[in-house]
This record gives C-alpha cells, sequence and structure tokens, in this order.
C-alpha cells in the first residue's frame, strides 16, 4: 500500500494525542465506518518544557517615588522638609545589576534633596552634570556655578526632602581669591 495504509479511524483527541495529522489526501470512505483510507504524517510537536522565571518587579517604579516623595512646597523651610533616609537617597545612584532601577534623578545639595528629573532638560549647564551626581551629594560642585540666588528661583521647587549622612565623592579643592585662600561655603 505505500503510504496508503487501512486502518480504524481515530478519534480527533486522540489523534493530535499521538502528534498524528491527516493530510488533505485523507479519504473517508463511510464517516461512519470504522475503516478509512488517509496519509499520515508524523509531526514533531516540540512543546515547552521550562517557563520563563518571573521577572522581579523594581523595588520602585517611577510613579511610586514620586507618590512617596512629591515636591514640597516652596513655602516649607528647610527644616521642616520629610525625611529621606541616607540608603533611600543612595538607592537612586544607577547599577549596572539594578536593570529596572526609577530613572528619577536625585542630587543632594547641603543635605537637601532635589529631584532633577524634569529640570534636566531645561538645565543651562547640561543634563550631563546634574545626572552624574544621581544619588549623591554635590554641594560644593553646586555652590561653585550657582548663587543662593539660582537656588531660591530653580532649586527650591525640585526640593523632596531633607538628608543626612550622603556623601561627596569628591573632595573640594581649595578656592582663592587673589593670594587668599577662601574657607568653606559655610564661611563666606
Ligand atoms: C538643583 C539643581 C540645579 C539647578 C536648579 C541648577 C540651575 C542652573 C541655572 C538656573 C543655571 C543658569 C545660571 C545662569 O544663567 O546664571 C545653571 C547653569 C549651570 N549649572 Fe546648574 N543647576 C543645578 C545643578 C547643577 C549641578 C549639580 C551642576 C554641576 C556640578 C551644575 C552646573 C552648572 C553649570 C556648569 C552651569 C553653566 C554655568 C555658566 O554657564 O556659567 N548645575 N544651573
Amino acid at each position: 500500500m505505500g503510504w496508503f495504509s487501512l486502518r480504524p479511524r481515530v478519534p480527533a483527541q486522540a489523534q493530535t494525542q499521538a502528534h498524528v495529522l491527516p493530510s488533505k489526501a485523507e479519504v473517508v470512505v463511510n464517516a461512519t465506518s470504522k475503516i478509512e483510507a488517509e496519509h499520515v504524517e508524523h509531526v514533531e510537536i516540540v512543546l515547552p518544557t521550562t517557563t520563563k522565571p518571573t521577572e522581579i518587579p523594581p523595588r520602585h517604579v517611577e510613579d511610586d517615588i514620586l507618590k512617596h516623595y512629591p515636591f514640597q512646597d516652596p513655602s516649607i523651610p528647610d527644616e521642616n522638609l520629610p525625611f529621606i533616609k541616607t540608603e533611600e537617597v543612595l538607592s537612586r545612584k544607577p547599577s549596572p545589576l539594578a536593570k529596572n532601577q526609577s530613572s528619577r534623578c536625585w542630587i543632594v545639595v547641603d543635605d537637601i534633596v532635589h529631584d532633577c528629573t524634569e529640570f534636566l532638560s531645561e538645565h543651562p549647564g547640561g543634563e550631563t552634570v546634574i545626572e552624574s551626581f544621581n544619588g549623591e551629594d554635590c554641594s560644593w560642585q553646586f555652590w561653585r556655578f550657582h548663587s543662593k540666588a539660582i537656588m531660591e528661583q530653580y532649586g527650591r521647587e525640585l526640593r523632596v526632602g531633607g538628608t543626612a549622612g550622603v556623601k561627596n565623592r569628591f573632595k573640594e579643592p581649595p578656592r582663592y581669591v587673589g593670594l587668599s585662600r577662601l574657607g568653606n561655603n559655610d564661611d563666606w
């Protein structure tokens, strides 16, 4: 008979289970009879044996951060801002291991946390300088380029909280006016 075989009809469900699919050449002699001629092909059906491991959700999604640490009203004095734990600020620092890390950008100036995320694109000094301090203190660098008036006008509305213990990665180089060495910001 070659590729033709005479054999009892297999119920549709059983066919699927046996991975046997009839081709168009199937000849049903009589739908009610037990015997029919059919051209059968064995088709390899590979079922997935493993499932993708569930991805660990990010610790914070972007909206969550804004929900937990919203922008503070400019009328609130610095000392009355909500306190943000050091670790929380440090966790903003981009890490190659934390793939889903939030993209919110927090910088610390004089123990005040500023959320610069939306301000980045408006910053006259460019985005990169601010982004490079995400999750860090950059007090002395900030005061090198800006006056108190700039902080009041543009920085105040970016405040999301106060913090403590967030370190500056760089040591401040001494500043001179003429031949006189200046002290720290606190002194001027
Ligand atoms: C709260 C965050 C910040 C705010 C609100 C802010 C705001 C501003 C504003 C308003 C200007 C224009 C100043 C002017 O035209 O006189 C400016 C310029 C600039 N900013 Fe910032 N800035 C911030 C953070 C930083 C940081 C962290 C750095 C780097 C350390 C930086 C570096 C600069 C530089 C290099 C310029 C250009 C200065 C120039 O052209 O003379 N800024 N920023």
